[in-house]
């Protein structure tokens, strides 16, 4: 898939799914899942603040008949609530609503009620980019704050997930630097080498790592000639990975902010999908996001 109308238009042969949408009290959550509902792509399970949820749906002309609704107004007991939803089997997958990313991750890795399943959980972000012809992935803009190597092992597989859903069959990842040579002071210059030897060795399968770059020479083939550098990813990059969340974190808004880009989050790793974004994404990224999780969703549960 090259952009979210073919990820949209995949969603609703795939749909409709049941999500949970934890503190659904939000004008760009309610807009985004009600045009979700209408094409077909899921049924929701509101829950959050009933009397907001009400006053919301009612500005949008949106019938609330065609939900089941929860009041709860607690943040962190609505998230627990929409997680457990997920995880007692009656949603496909929980989506952040107008609430902090802490209070739903801590909700997703409860031990009793959340979705953890041994592996590694990590944020993936999908751009649809002016000017390229592709979509671009970036991990990982929310969850791990300082991923070891062994960690952003699992990340690329994470990332590599989505993209296979996406039917990118062998994804070209860069693990993303300062700079594109191994430099001992800068030990994510050294994971990155280390990343790509693992790929090399076969530890990480489906897809091309290949690192240190900069940003530059990962997207651009000029600026990879230019700085005299011949790599199968540099230059043609589908996956992101970025040192760490700070770096993940500020280049997700600077791509939605400067970048004039669609796009769409979701945390895999977990049981089921974590529809994710930032309360500031509007409508549109979150219906893209709604679709990303039931196209991932599938890919659980049809393998
Ligand atoms: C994927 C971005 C997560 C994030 O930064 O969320 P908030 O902007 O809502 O804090």
């Amino acid at each position: 898939m090259r952009n979210f109308e073919e990820v949209i238009k995949f969603a609703k042969e795939r749909g409709p799914k049941t999500i949970s949408v934890a503190c659904a009290q939000d004008k760009e959550v309610l807009m985004a899942v009600e045009m979700a509902r209408k094409e077909g792509i899921v049924d929701a399970i509101l829950v959050g603040d009933l009397e907001k949820i009400k006053e919301i749906a009612n500005e949008l002309s949106i019938d609330l008949n065609n939900y089941e609704t929860i009041d709860e107004k607690d943040l962190a007991l609505a998230s627990r609530k929409a997680v457990e939803l997920v995880s007692t089997g009656k949603a496909h997958m929980v989506m952040k609503g107008l609430v902090d990313t802490s209070i739903i991750l801590k909700a997703v890795l409860d031990k009793e009620v959340g979705l953890r399943t041994g592996n590694v959980l990590s944020h993936v972000a999908v751009f649809d980019l002016p000017g390229y012809d592709r979509l671009f992935f970036v991990t990982d803009a929310a969850m791990n704050l300082d991923p070891d190597v062994q960690t952003k092992k699992q990340i690329i597989e994470n990332a590599c997930q989505i993209a296979h859903a996406l039917d990118i069959s062998e994804p070209k990842v860069a693990v993303i630097c300062a700079k594109e040579k191994v430099n001992p002071k800068m030990p994510d210059t050294v994971d990155a080498k280390k990343l790509e030897e693992m790929n090399q060795r076969g530890e990480i399968k489906g897809c091309v790592v290949g690192g240190p770059f900069a940003l530059d020479n990962a997207v651009s083939i000029e600026a990879a000639k230019h700085k005299g550098i011949d790599h199968p990813v540099a230059g043609n990059a589908d996956i992101l990975l970025a040192p760490d969340i700070e770096a993940g974190n500020i280049l997700y808004k600077s791509m939605v902010f400067f970048g004039n880009s669609k796009n769409a989050g979701v945390i895999v790793g977990a049981k089921a999908p974590v529809i994710l974004t930032s309360r500031a994404d509007n409508e549109e990224t979150k219906l893209n996001s709604i679709a990303l999780g039931v196209l991932t969703a599938s890919k659980i549960i049809e393998g």
